[in-house]
């Protein structure tokens, strides 16, 4: 049996699934030992390997979330909200970490997935890149130090393919910003502008949206004052980061006490 922590990948063909699987076969840390994607898909029963256009790897991919997880140490999540809420039950069941990249979640879903938490480990972040959550922490900083005389605005931009706005990102950046004003964000978004909107609230925390090409991902977080402007940026260029975050989280999840953790647990910050 290999001392190896085992790796289940969910979502495997997509575009975050396809680089979790490969930077799983190029790390000495941990193995891939399940893929995973939904019914009907034609991956199914292919070797992942063989699957991408590589060479075999011994992991056939399946549709059956108890059969991949039985035995593995982690499970690597980025697929989309309802798919993540039912790999919750099936991680907790099977005594998995489970590493949740999704985005997109309402509300009533992010409170689901808190429940399963007590049963289970739980590391989910909007963005596992080491950059975006130092931005976090300065972003936090900034808002602690200036007063709602500064205008907050996050804007952000992804790929054509995106389905979820704002990114799990850009609201992770807004709430530092909320958190270092002492205020809900759910009070302050402003998620939406169109038309005759009227002058801009003051204290508001506003949101933007670009999608476009093949843009991987990029978050400018604008604190605008009266003659003066500071712009917090981070530009992703390679989802590698994301893949790399993600298999540091599971590690580190590994014998930890059930509950919800996050990335800056992880690295400590
Ligand atoms: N947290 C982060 O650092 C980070 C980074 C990149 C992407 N994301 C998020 O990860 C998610 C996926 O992004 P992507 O670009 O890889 O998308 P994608 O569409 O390329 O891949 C999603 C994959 O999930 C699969 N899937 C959907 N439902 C499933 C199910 N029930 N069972 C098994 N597989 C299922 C799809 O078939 C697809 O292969 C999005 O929510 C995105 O916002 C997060
Ligand atoms: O490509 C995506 O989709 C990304 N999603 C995350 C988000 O919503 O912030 C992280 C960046 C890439």
């Amino acid at each position: 049996m290999s001392e190896i922590p085992g790796v289940v990948v969910t979502g495997v063909s997509g575009r975050m699934g396809q680089m979790l699987a490969h930077e799983i076969a190029a790390s000495d840390k941990v193995r891939l030992a399940g893929a995973l994607e939904h019914g009907g898909h034609d991956w199914i029963g292919r070797d992942i390997g063989a699957a991408m256009g590589g060479a075999e790897t011994g992991v056939i991919v399946t549709d059956d979330p108890a059969e991949a997880f039985r035995g593995a140490a982690a499970v690597v999540d980025f697929t989309a909200p309802s798919a993540t809420l039912a790999f919750a039950e099936a991680a907790a069941a099977a005594g998995a970490v489970h590493v949740i990249g999704t985005t997109g979640f309402s509300d009533e879903q992010l409170d689901a997935l808190g429940r399963v938490a007590g049963r289970g480990v739980q590391v989910r972040a909007g963005n596992m890149s080491l950059g975006v959550n130092l931005l976090v922490g300065l972003t936090r900083k900034v808002a602690e130090a200036l007063d709602a005389d500064w205008d907050v605005e996050v804007v952000e931009a992804h790929h054509n393919r995106k389905v979820d706005a704002p990114s799990g990102t850009a609201l992770m950046l807004g709430e530092a910003a909320a958190e270092g004003r002492g205020v809900a964000l759910s009070r302050v978004a402003d998620r939406g502008r169109d038309g005759m909107t009227g002058a801009r609230t003051r204290g508001a925390i506003g949101f933007s949206a670009i999608r476009g090409g093949d843009i991987v991902g990029e978050h400018d977080v604008i604190f605008a004052g009266e003659g003066e402007r500071i712009v917090l940026r981070h530009v992703a260029t390679d989802r590698a980061i994301f893949a790399r975050g993600a298999i540091r989280a599971a590690l580190w999840g590994i014998g930890r006490a059930p509950g919800a953790y996050d990335m800056s647990d992880v690295l400590g910050l």
